[in-house]
């Protein structure tokens, strides 16, 4: 690993050479309608409620320049209330924006796409189905026979290893065999970009170790040319660093990119994810990371 000194740590411009962007913002700043503007958690404990006076109120995103290489794994840190989930909202094609660009595979994002995947922060499981057709309806945009998406569902199960408990509904399951269906379902139908927004951030230290692994494995297992593009929200600093190419601080009010750090840590880490949380660099550029979100909210 290289010494966190020579990272790259620089006032991002975001922007990267190399391969054609999969995602890509530019000069993009981002309200919410005043009606619909909340307070986050962090908002109330800076005093920073409510308030009719939108002129006097920061906007939730402003001027993020952001450039996503296909195939790259990004994880994006910062304050609650920041805008993270509204960037990948916006990504995903749930938000309109202007002004500034967004652009997924340098078009306009849509809704429903069939190159993206969207992985929310609690499972969102439909409670009628057992796992197996859970997963089943990630698949469900392919044009593909029905045994043909039952055995992909099943492979995908297999991959988290729950295939034993295919037939078992949602309420039947814990927290984190629930996660890890949702984590079978993002993965099951090979879409070219996964938003992933806190998938792990209910489970148990040890839960989300095993998750971890499980997705890196799934990723890492494709040849670096045909992996998908990840963007991947935490709060979590040490998730981000072991799985990321690439750290992005953002700070609040407004909500911008603050800092963008290439993670050299050579793939793959699958296998020693462990002993990477030991390495004194890895170390390092963790406590960097901390303070730089401290600083984000003087
Ligand atoms: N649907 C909405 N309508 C109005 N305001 C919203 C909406 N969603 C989020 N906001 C506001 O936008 C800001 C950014 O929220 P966002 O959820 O993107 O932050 P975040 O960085 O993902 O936070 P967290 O880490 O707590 O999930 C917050 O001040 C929040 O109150």
């Amino acid at each position: 690993m290289a010494d966190p000194a020579t990272v790259q740590r620089d006032r991002s411009t975001g922007a990267t050479s190399g391969p054609r962007s999969a995602l890509r913002a530019r000069d993009l700043t981002f309200d919410y309608p005043p009606s619909r503007r909340g307070t986050s958690v962090w908002d109330r404990w800076r005093g920073r409620g409510r308030s009719t006076d939108t002129a006097a109120r920061p906007a939730v995103l402003q001027d993020v320049d952001l450039e996503v290489a296909k195939g790259e794994f990004v994880a994006l840190v910062g304050p609650s209330g920041c805008g993270k989930t509204t960037l990948l909202h916006l990504f995903a094609g749930l938000l309109e924006h202007a002004p500034g660009t967004v652009a997924v595979n340098d078009h306009a994002p849509r809704m429903g796409s069939a190159d993206t995947s969207y992985m929310f922060a609690r499972d969102a499981l439909l409670p009628w189905r057992d796992a197996l057709h859970n997963v089943m309806l990630g698949l469900e945009s392919e044009d593909l026979p029905r045994a043909r998406l039952r055995e992909r569902a099943l492979d995908a199960l297999r991959s988290v290893e729950l295939e034993h408990l295919a037939e078992s509904h949602p309420n039947q399951l814990s927290q984190g065999q629930r996660q890890r269906v949702a984590l079978a379902r993002t993965m099951a139908p090979s879409r070219e970009i996964l938003l992933m927004d806190e998938p792990f951030a209910a489970l148990d230290a040890q839960t989300k170790l095993r998750l971890q692994h499980e997705l890196l494995q799934f990723w890492e297992s494709e040849r670096p040319e045909e992996r998908s593009t990840v963007l991947f929200v935490t709060h979590d600093l040490q998730e981000a660093l072991l799985l990321a190419d690439r750290v992005i601080v953002m700070h609040p009010h407004p909500g911008r990119i603050a800092y963008d750090h290439v993670v050299d840590v050579p793939r793959p880490r699958h296998t020693r994810l462990e002993e990477i949380l030991f390495d004194d660099d890895f170390r390092d550029l963790h406590h960097q990371l901390f303070d730089e979100l401290k600083e984000g909210e003087r």
